[in-house]
């Protein structure tokens, strides 16, 4: 007879010890089974049919080993043997360890509905309470009747809606009965609508879809774990943002008053500038005024002694002969002191009523025509740095000149546009690279020339601008390129293509520029190119 406490298939009890004996929970359908009953029934498969109800477990990673064990049975079973054996357990003890689980069911019992059933009967298919159990099967026959717990009550098969006595065992997998019910019993297979068609067992169907259903189930509550932080995330700061909240008011107010307070300096600090703007101005128109009186004055007086010399010359050209001969060393002293009066006449400039001005990115009022700036000129010695700016100089300059390396430094002033450009020529002997830092520290543009014929030189002349622009003195410094001796042989054209693309590799903004300072071909662009660069430095335009 079947233990109380056993394996419903061998019969044989389950054991807390023996791991042959272990109760395996089927995972599919809930059954319970022993491992050696599993082992057989599994064979080599990776998955095991439930001997009570043909329900599929997948064996976690095709090893029995896996199946879970049934935990609380082995507890009940520990329990048992610590208190000496189910003999000798208390009947009540030993019903409510038991059938707690089928209890837990709540399943009325057929023969008295105020009982809770914890059986099933095979035989009379009927749920029972324990009592009613013994008592509907007590006699000799009646008590051969397979009962087994609520918990283990096999789960009904499914019918074959067309052959009724038949069960739904497979699965029609053929396209075209998509739309048809796809549940085949074994007439439908071999003579029905699905005969000949591709189909596959029911039970890994099911556990197919199961396991979809897991991974799908995996997925969404990892998706609703982050949609949840995600709402409390956005909640708490919907809450600080609301102004009716205590925090969020605070921390608005905070935010605003920094607002506020920003806004409040840069106001200060602009009406300031706007203050020394118009004293600056208020104070060059004085002067101008100032000045321009005396000069008033200054001509006025002059004026007034020509009148008066005029005059007395008039009246000494109608004289006597002995009367004016007489006043003749008198009246040519006067028309002589009052001609070689200085009168200053005033220039164009001085004369213009609109006052020429611009402000630098420090907001600064420069009055004035022109803006200073400071342009330093480097590359290689021999690159062509003295003719260009003897170009731009205007200097006549033969198309071959005999080199003559510059030793230091020279500077030369260029007018353009509004600014005063203060070029600054360097030599570019080796010897003398290491002083360049000293000439470039205050620059406002470089103007770096390499010579386009001097291949063998390319790879150094990158060398030593890349020195240049590495010191941070220069990080916001505008920088021009200048490729001197353009155009020439074509032989040139692949180590210019070369030079071209170590150039766009320049870690810093860079603008090139082509010219020929024997020719003199880009040069009058040089400086429409440096005057942009500076009027985009300092907020100015070249005009
Ligand atoms: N053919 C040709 N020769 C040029 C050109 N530019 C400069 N040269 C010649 O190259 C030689 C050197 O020119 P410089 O202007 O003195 O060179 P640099 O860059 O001032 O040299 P350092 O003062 O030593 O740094 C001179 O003989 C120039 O005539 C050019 O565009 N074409
Ligand atoms: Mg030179």
């Amino acid at each position: 007879m079947t233990s109380e406490y056993g394996c419903n298939v061998c019969n044989e009890e389950y054991s807390v010890q023996d791991p042959l004996k272990c109760p395996r929970v089927l995972t599919g359908c809930g059954h319970t089974i022993c491992h050696s009953c599993a082992m057989i029934i599994a064979g080599r498969n990776i998955s095991i049919f439930c001997p009570f109800d043909r329900t599929s477990t997948n064996l976690p990673g095709g090893d029995l080993n896996n199946l879970k064990k049934n935990f609380a049975l082995l507890e009940l079973l520990e329990k048992i043997a610590d208190t000496g054996g189910i003999s000798e357990i208390g009947e009540g003890v030993q019903k409510h360890d038991r059938y707690a689980k089928d209890r837990l069911l709540n399943v009325k019992c057929d023969e008295d509905s105020e009982h809770v059933a914890v059986f099933y009967c095979t035989v009379c298919d009927s749920n029972l309470c324990d009592r009613c159990s013994e008592f509907t099967h007590s006699t000799n026959v009646l008590s051969k009747h397979r009962r087994v717990p609520l918990t283990e009550k096999p789960v009904p098969k499914v019918c074959c809606r067309l052959h009724s006595s038949y069960v739904v065992e497979f699965v029609c997998k053929e396209v075209s009965c998509d739309n048809e019910s796809p549940l085949m019993c074994l007439m439908c297979r071999d003579y029905g609508r699905h005969k000949g068609h591709c189909h596959v067992l029911i039970e890994k169907e099911v556990d197919d879809l199961r396991e979809k259903l897991r991974e799908h189930l995996g997925e969404l509550t990892r998706q609703s774990e982050i949609v949840e932080r995600s709402l409390n995330s956005i909640n708490s700061t919907i809450h600080e943002l609301t102004p009716e909240t205590d925090d969020g008011s605070l921390e608005e107010t905070k935010q605003e008053a920094s607002i506020r307070n920003h806004f409040y300096r840069l106001h200060s600090t602009l009406d300031q500038d706007e203050i020394h703007a118009l004293e600056t101005l208020d104070r060059y128109a004085r002067n101008r005024l100032e000045s321009l009186q005396a000069q008033k004055d200054r001509l006025e007086a002059v004026s007034t002694k020509i009148g008066s010399t005029c005059i007395t010359l008039q009246k000494a050209l109608v004289l006597e002969k002995d009367n004016i001969l007489d006043r003749k060393d008198d009246l040519l002293a006067l028309a002589e002191s009052t001609n070689a009066e200085p009168t200053e006449v005033p220039d164009r400039s001085q004369l213009r009523t609109r006052i020429a001005f611009s402000f630098s990115n420090d907001r600064k009022l420069h009055i004035g025509d022109f803006i200073e700036a400071r342009v330093v000129l480097l590359g290689l010695d021999g690159s062509g740095k003295t003719s260009i700016v003897r170009r731009l100089k205007k200097v006549r300059i033969d198309a071959v000149m005999a080199p003559h390396p510059t030793s230091g430094f020279n500077i030369e002033t260029i007018h353009y546009k509004n600014y005063r450009l203060n070029v600054w020529d360097v030599g570019g002997l080796p010897k003398l690279r290491n002083l360049w830092k000293h000439y470039y520290s205050n620059a406002q543009a470089i103007f770096y020339v390499i010579d386009g014929h001097a291949v063998e030189r390319f790879n150094e002349a990158i060398k030593e601008l890349n020195k240049v622009m590495s010191d941070p003195l220069l990080i916001s410094c505008p920088v021009i390129v200048a490729i001197n001796r353009k155009g020439g042989a074509s032989s040139l054209n692949g180590h210019m293509d070369v030079l071209m693309s170590q150039l766009e590799a320049l870690p810093f903004q860079h603008e090139l520029h082509f010219c020929d300072a024997a020719q003199g071909s880009g040069i009058d662009q040089i400086l429409d190119q440096i005057t942009v660069c500076l009027s985009r430095l300092n907020g100015t335009c070249p005009v």
